[in-house]
């Protein structure tokens, strides 16, 4: 099948909807490519689209200059692409097929830098969605060097300032900034970083009144399980069957959540409730972020590291072994739900359900991709649970420590002359680790530094407040004893 999913692949009807989406104003910029955006917030778009409530579009870029390659593909597809949603709703299984068009731009913003700085000077524009990890939306120090800006915070620092030069500081152009990363608070994160790079490049005072009142920096939390691109033979069923390749051929579960802390009015601009999404506006995000973040990420991010370890590729592979499956519910049920301030009935009820999804069939969820970034979604996702035992003066429950035992061997890395980071896993088998090099680097050599001695890596590797922020000291002797339990391969026949 070599016909690839473009205007020429599309029907007259097909054609005349792409010509509307590309006519149409960009009123939401995208920084993020990457596949929860295209299976989450732009489905959600084109949910709106469909129904006759959204008229605009959308402009999408990578938000790193390593992530050109899809953005050649979504331009080389006239921006479009397949979404496949699989599994139960309502208690019936689901299979629905959706061609998502929603752009009208994809470009590289390092080689088109000015083209972003006329969208950030665009009346039309309205919003800024993004999704760069937790790796992504962070203050990283800057020079101004008249070119692009390398990070997305600061991007969106120099983009507001544009666009406040342009408008003359006009109230009404001010932006609703929704960054979808997992973290607490990610609107007052990303406006504290954007508040900060604007300092740094001194930037007028009066351009800093305006951000603060006249732009939203909206705090949200996401939930849909979105692996991406299945299994090569299934996606080569399903080209066979459509009769077109999808290079950026999508999957995702049914299930959908996107709790935003901002007023329901917000409707009037992003019609989601009224496309009969599940969408929540609300006054106070910390329940719904505290319990997913902490039980279903907090599993995921406890099980991507021990599975490769164990060369156990997908999620739902993870859930069906005797002991690993048993252990990360274990995990939840006893460990990490008992340290959360809800009723355990509602707490158990998700955390059941978040299980069911897990389990979804028709998702194959790879825990290497759960894996990139594990440092920082560990320090995120499980640690305050750790902390919770650690400052009562609890024992460290050891199913806890050996998630973080198993994160410290997954990072047992080497560097490669082509800049790679690999490991082995307890079999031998090799694997590569996507974190920040940085943070790779200084593994890598707390490692190297202990030669033998796991007990030395594991102390050295806690200590360091460079990678975490703080010190973790307080944990190595659970951890260590762990390690020991994880290189005797327990658990794993
Ligand atoms: N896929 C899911 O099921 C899902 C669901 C909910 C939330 N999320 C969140 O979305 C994030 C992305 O997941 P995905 O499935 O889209 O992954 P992906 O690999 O498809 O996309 C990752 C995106 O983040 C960017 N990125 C990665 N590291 C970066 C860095 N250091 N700086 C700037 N940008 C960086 C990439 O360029 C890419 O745009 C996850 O980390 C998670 O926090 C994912
Ligand atoms: O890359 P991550 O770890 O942020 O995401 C992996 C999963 O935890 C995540 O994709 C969940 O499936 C998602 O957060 C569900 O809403």
């Amino acid at each position: 099948m070599s016909l690839l999913l473009n205007r020429a692949a599309l029907d007259e009807r097909g054609r005349g909807r792409l010509d509307e989406v590309q006519g149409a104003p960009v009123t939401i910029l995208q920084i993020g490519e990457g596949n929860f955006l295209r299976g989450f917030t732009d489905w959600m778009i084109q949910a709106c689209r469909n129904q006759g409530l959204f008229s605009g579009s959308i402009a999408v870029v990578q938000p790193r200059p390593s992530g050109r390659a899809k953005i050649e593909k979504l331009a080389a597809q006239d921006g479009m692409y397949t979404l496949v949603t699989q599994g139960l709703e309502n208690g019936q299984e689901v299979c629905r097929k959706e061609t998502i068009g929603v752009f009208s731009q994809a470009f590289d913003p390092y080689s088109e830098w000015k083209r972003l700085l006329e969208l950030a000077a665009s009346p039309e524009l309205r919003i800024v969605i993004s999704n760069t990890t937790e790796a992504g939306l962070v203050y990283r120090p800057e020079k101004l060097t008249g070119g692009p800006i390398q990070s997305y915070p600061g991007k969106i620092a120099y983009l507001l300032y544009e666009r406040y030069k342009t408008f003359l500081g006009d109230p009404e152009k001010g932006l609703i900034l929704l960054p979808c990363e997992l973290l607490e608070r990610n609107g007052d994160v990303l406006k504290a970083a954007v508040l900060q790079y604007s300092k740094d490049w001194k930037f007028p005072a009066a351009f800093h009144d305006w951000i603060k009142q006249h732009n939203r920096f909206l705090s949200s939390l996401v939930d849909r399980i979105v692996p991406g691109y299945p299994e090569e033979a299934q996606a080569e069923a399903w080209f066979h069957e459509w009769g077109y390749r999808d290079e950026l051929l999508c999957t995702a579960e049914p299930y959908h959540l996107w709790a935003i802390e901002a007023e329901p009015e917000l409707e009037a601009i992003l019609p989601l409730r009224k496309a009969g999404l599940n969408v929540h506006w609300t006054d106070d995000l910390k329940p719904f972020q505290q319990q997913k973040v902490r039980i279903l990420n907090g599993a995921h991010t406890w099980m991507a590291p021990l599975g490769i370890l164990h060369d156990i590729e997908h999620v739902r592979a993870f859930m069906e072994h005797p002991e690993f499956g048993a252990a990360v519910r274990e995990t939840v049920w006893r460990d990490i739900l008992p340290t959360l301030p809800y009723g355990e009935n509602e707490l158990k009820t998700y955390a059941d359900s978040v299980f069911d999804r897990f389990g979804n069939p028709y998702i194959r969820h790879r825990l290497a991709d759960i894996a990139m970034n594990s440092m920082g979604k560990f320090s995120v996702r499980l640690m305050p649970t750790l902390a919770h035992y650690a400052e009562s003066g609890e024992a460290i429950p050891a199913r806890l420590a050996l998630g973080l035992a198993a994160l410290l061997r997954y990072y047992k890395v080497t560097k490669g002359s082509d800049g790679e980071f690999t490991g082995t896993s307890l079999k031998g088998i090799r694997y590569v680790v996507r974190d920040d090099s940085n943070a790779l680097d200084r593994i890598a050599g707390h490692w190297q530094a202990a030669g033998a001695s796991n007990a030395d890596a594991i102390g050295a590797i806690l200590a360091d407040k460079e990678l975490w922020g703080s010190s973790w000291s307080g944990l190595a002797e659970s951890v260590i004893v762990q390690s020991e339990v994880l290189e005797r391969g327990e658990g794993n026949e």
